[in-house]
């Protein structure tokens, strides 16, 4: 499966205009290897066709890497090191082994109800050798935090990821919320305590879709 999906990533990369090493172009092909081949026991995606993982998955995430990147180079000595990130209903992993490859100053917790899909991410975590990677099994509710960085990708609405994520965002960290077209609708329905400062358009190589991060922060 490598050989045949290490052109059409290397070509993403580049539209994206990401700087990425041979070994993390390596992490991310192995990762695809693993979620292929985990989600035949593990059921940890409805996309099965390795091309289509490469573009909705792999490619998907890693348009909003740099946006990432930028803002750890924004907050420059404001932000702990390393930065702490979670990522919230990561499911297989995304965005969030995405983001500890191509990341590594970045510490990513993964964290999903579902046990086996937090056992996966420890699985990776270990055959990927990541260091920066954990999964933890539990309802985001519960989780104290800090972390800088609270992502998510696919989950719920604006109002009920901030609300359920809120005990575990850091004074003055930032909510990083992937979304297809512009969610007008979620944004209005936000309470008066949380704020959107950026809705970043993401162009993601090879997917004729809509994709925005929106970025929000307490008010
Ligand atoms: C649609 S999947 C998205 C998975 C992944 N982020 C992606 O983009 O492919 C949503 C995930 O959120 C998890 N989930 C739902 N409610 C949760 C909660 N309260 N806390 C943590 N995870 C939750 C589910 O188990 C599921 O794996």
């Amino acid at each position: 499966m490598s050989a045949a999906l290490l052109e059409p990533l290397r070509a993403g990369v580049r539209d994206l205009g990401l700087d990425l090493d041979e070994a993390q172009i390596g992490q991310l092909l192995d990762f695809l290897a693993l979620l292929q081949k985990w989600n035949k026991v593990y059921n940890l995606t409805a996309v099965r066709d390795p091309q289509e993982m490469l573009t909705h998955h792999l490619l998907d995430s890693l348009a909003a890497v740099a946006p990432l990147r930028r803002h750890v180079a924004e907050q420059g000595g404001a932000l702990p090191v390393p930065l702490r990130l979670l990522d919230v209903g990561s499911g297989g992993g995304l965005p969030g082994v995405v983001f500890a490859i191509c990341c590594p100053g970045v510490d990513v917790s993964c964290v999903d109800t579902v046990a086996k899909k937090a056992a996966f991410i420890q699985q990776a975590a270990a055959a990927l050798r990541l260091p920066n990677l954990h999964g933890i099994h539990a309802r985001v509710e519960t989780l104290p935090g800090p972390f800088d960085v609270v992502s998510c990708r696919a989950f719920a609405s604006l109002p009920d990821f901030t609300s359920w994520s809120q005990g575990a965002l850091a004074p003055g960290g930032v909510w990083l919320a992937m979304k297809g077209k512009h969610p007008a609708d979620e944004i209005a329905a936000l309470p008066s305590g949380v704020q959107v400062f950026h809705v970043e358009q993401l162009a993601v190589p090879g997917l004729g879709a809509e994709r925005c991060i929106v970025w929000m922060r307490r008010a």
